[in-house]
């Protein structure tokens, strides 16, 4: 089977069979930037966690492979700030930005193959227990595509507010040689992250289909108030546009936790697709000062706090769960436990029973 045979059955099943053979749910890893400070990189940069693909890739990889050893089935690149426009500016050459992207893409697949040890056959992937029992288990990149507002690194990937020059056409301009490096460098999935405004995700739409990008694209939004993405526009019209066939699941990031059950069932009122997760911890980040504060009701959640939702929101349908900025391995151990104890491998998913596998994609 060639590779446009696979995509007509759309990415959506693509994920579902992924999420099958995780066992119900698959484990999106954690925070890349607070993992990466944690390490002792400094990220007070308008480039952030992007900085350590120059400075410290050595890093990156490390922090990669701690989600994997916790259990995540998904690993995010350090690519969310990374844009061809933010290295330029820092005169970096065109070629030399591009190499970069491509780069986060290329540490999280080293990452993968140290951590499967040989043992890779695809992304589906045997491991042997120290027990000698066999675990599989899929151990995917998912390469990384923060908003412009992550770009412009003034917080407004949080409030939506791109300011009246900002356009489709413009919003287009900006990711689509980004998007295609890549989609070039052969990551399994691509994460539209931290998307605040429906207009962002209509010119993700475009792009997917104008440059035929075939691997399969999660969109996932921020919201505030637990009804609408952070611009204000309601999370039933920003997932009713993620609604097509390029894309694979439609979330929610970098969002408080006690916003996401209420989200959740919003975003299943209006697509069929895999709902993916990955809340932080509920804190707030304030860009003038680049840090995270603990803000009154926002429900900052230790990694228990944040597990014991994690039942929940398995229940409500979603399928694809992690953590946001904040979160740590620990928090990404606690919620596999978590997913597994929910029973999550009972998940009916017989439909999709005869669906060929997906590693031709
Ligand atoms: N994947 C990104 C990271 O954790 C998402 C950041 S949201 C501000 O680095
Ligand atoms: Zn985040």
């Amino acid at each position: 089977m060639g590779r446009g045979d696979a995509f007509v059955h759309g990415a959506a099943d693509t994920l579902r069979w992924w999420v099958r053979e995780a066992g119900g749910c698959l484990v999106v890893d954690g925070a890349m930037g607070t993992e990466l400070e944690a390490h002792g990189a400094d990220l007070q940069d308008e480039l952030w966690s992007a900085r350590c693909l120059v400075s410290a890739p050595h890093l990156i990889r490390k922090v990669h492979l701690d989600y994997l050893e916790a259990g995540a089935n998904i690993i995010t690149t350090a690519s969310y700030q990374a844009t061809l426009q933010g290295f330029q500016s820092r005169g970096l050459s065109r070629e030399q930005s591009e190499e970069l992207l491509r780069r986060s893409v290329h540490i999280a697949q080293e990452a993968c193959a140290i951590f499967l040890e040989g043992r890779s056959k695809g992304p589906y992937a045997a491991r042997e227990n120290n027990d000698g029992s066999t675990e599989r288990r899929p151990v995917l990149v998912a390469a990384s595509v923060g908003s412009y507002g992550a770009y412009l690194a003034d917080g407004s990937e949080y409030t939506g507010d791109y300011g009246r020059s900002v356009t489709k056409e413009s919003l287009k301009k900006f990711h689509r040689r980004r998007l295609q490096v890549l989609a070039d460098a052969g990551p399994d999935l691509i994460a539209f992250e931290t998307i605040p405004n429906k207009l962002e995700a209509q010119a993700y739409c475009e792009l997917l289909e104008e440059n035929d990008i075939r691997i399969p694209a999660w969109f996932s939004f921020t919201s505030k108030d637990g009804a609408s993405a952070a611009s204000g526009d309601p999370i039933t019209d920003c997932a009713a546009v993620a609604d097509s066939s390029r894309v694979a699941a439609v979330g929610i990031n970098c969002t408080a936790p006690r916003l996401i059950h209420g989200l959740i069932l919003a975003i299943k009122k209006v697509t069929s697709k895999p709902v993916v997760v990955y809340p932080n911890t509920g804190e707030t980040y304030v860009a003038e000062t680049k840090e995270w504060v603990d803000s009154a009701g926002g429900g900052g959640a230790s990694a228990t706090d944040f597990v014991s939702c994690v039942g929940k929101w398995r229940q409500a349908g979603a399928s694809v769960v992690g953590g946001c900025c904040r979160t740590s391995p620990a928090t990404v151990r606690a919620i596999a436990r978590a997913l597994r104890e929910a029973g999550a491998a009972a998940a009916d998913f017989d439909e999709y029973d005869d669906f060929p596998a997906v590693a031709v994609l």
